[in-house]
């Protein structure tokens, strides 16, 4: 294999590893099941993960409690979990079996999850990729006062109604949350179709603002909460500027409300990163998968 080849495969596997720690550090995958991987296949990404890291991955462990564990268990810490003796393995897998199971996250106890973040990072682009790849979840299509921009079709990338409308749907209780959001448009998440989905053991994905999630936590407690974050802060100002749906005056509006929004990223569940769209979309969509399974 040449140079290049050879450095882009470390890549993908670095890549890959990041992914499976995630994964494991928010209960997507258990350790019994990477530690299967890894005896299963050496190589793979699981494998090559080196011991401390996996343990670091699991939940409520730290550095300290990760030294003592690998000297009880007699690990080196340069180990990689493929690369373990027989004795080793029995002995991980032992450790793994007698822990007490880990509160399940809030999102596996639900089936709302809701993504929020700031202006421009993708929420929109990520929901889409979703709708399109994963048709089992279904995409709430809100409310708003705003004008559509072109191509958004009534109906499918919202309902777009005048304040009077709004008032109604507001005065009937039809939102399960509403906010005006930018100081500018109202736009509220309609109740109905919601309810229905939830009640048919449906998943429910919620494109919202901060406000908006706000409520949602209020009302329906043990919906989980995503935020969506730009790779860097001049990442998101390129792509809101790149978008071209907005002048100067309501682009510095919706910089001023990003500010907010993300210094309020730490009352979410989770948070994930929107570098590669498809990507982005498959850590919401596995956070949808733990939500699916029973409590
Ligand atoms: N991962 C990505 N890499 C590069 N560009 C992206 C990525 N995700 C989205 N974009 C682009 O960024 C712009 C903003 O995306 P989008 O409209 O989905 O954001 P949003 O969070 O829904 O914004 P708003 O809250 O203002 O409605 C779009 O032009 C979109 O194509
Ligand atoms: N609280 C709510 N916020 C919503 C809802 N639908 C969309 N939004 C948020 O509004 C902004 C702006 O959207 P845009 O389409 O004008 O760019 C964005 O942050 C959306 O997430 C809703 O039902 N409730």
């Amino acid at each position: 294999m040449d140079r290049a080849a050879a450095s882009r495969r470390a890549v993908e596997a670095r890549r890959a590893r990041a992914s499976l720690k995630r994964d494991l550090s928010t209960r997507v995958i258990s350790g019994q099941e990477v530690l299967r991987r890894a005896l299963a296949d050496p190589a793979s990404a699981a494998g090559t993960l080196r011991v401390p890291e996996f343990l670091t991955s699991l939940p409520a462990i730290g550095e300290g409690k990760r030294d003592r564990i690998l000297a009880e268990l007699g690990i080196s810490p340069v180990k990689r979990l493929g690369g373990l003796g027989v004795r080793q393995r029995a002995a991980l897998q032992e450790w793994l079996d007698g822990r007490l199971p880990e509160p399940q996250p809030r999102a596996a106890r639900s089936r709302l999850l809701v993504l929020a973040g700031p202006t421009a990072v993708g929420k929109g682009t990520v929901a889409a990729h979703i709708q399109e790849h994963y048709p089992e979840i279904l995409l709430s299509v809100s409310a708003t006062t705003r004008p559509p921009r072109p191509g958004e079709v009534d109906g499918t990338h919202y309902f777009f109604v005048d304040d009077a409308a709004f008032d109604e749907l507001v005065a009937r209780g039809e939102l399960l949350e509403w906010a005006t959001v930018h100081n500018k448009y109202r736009y509220g998440t309609p109740r109905g179709p919601i309810e229905r989905a939830l009640a048919d053991g449906r998943t429910v994905l919620l494109e919202i603002d901060l406000q908006g999630a706000r409520q949602v936590r209020a009302a329906a407690p043990d919906a989980a909460l995503v935020f969506l974050l730009p790779p860097s802060w001049d990442e998101l100002v390129q792509r809101l500027v790149g978008r071209g749906t907005e002048d100067a005056e309501e682009r510095a509006r919706r910089l001023r409300t990003a500010r907010v929004e993300l210094a309020a990223q730490g009352e979410f569940d989770y948070r994930v990163v929107n570098a590669e769209v498809a990507e982005a979309a498959r850590e919401v969509v596995e956070l949808t998968k733990a939500s699916a399974r029973p409590s």
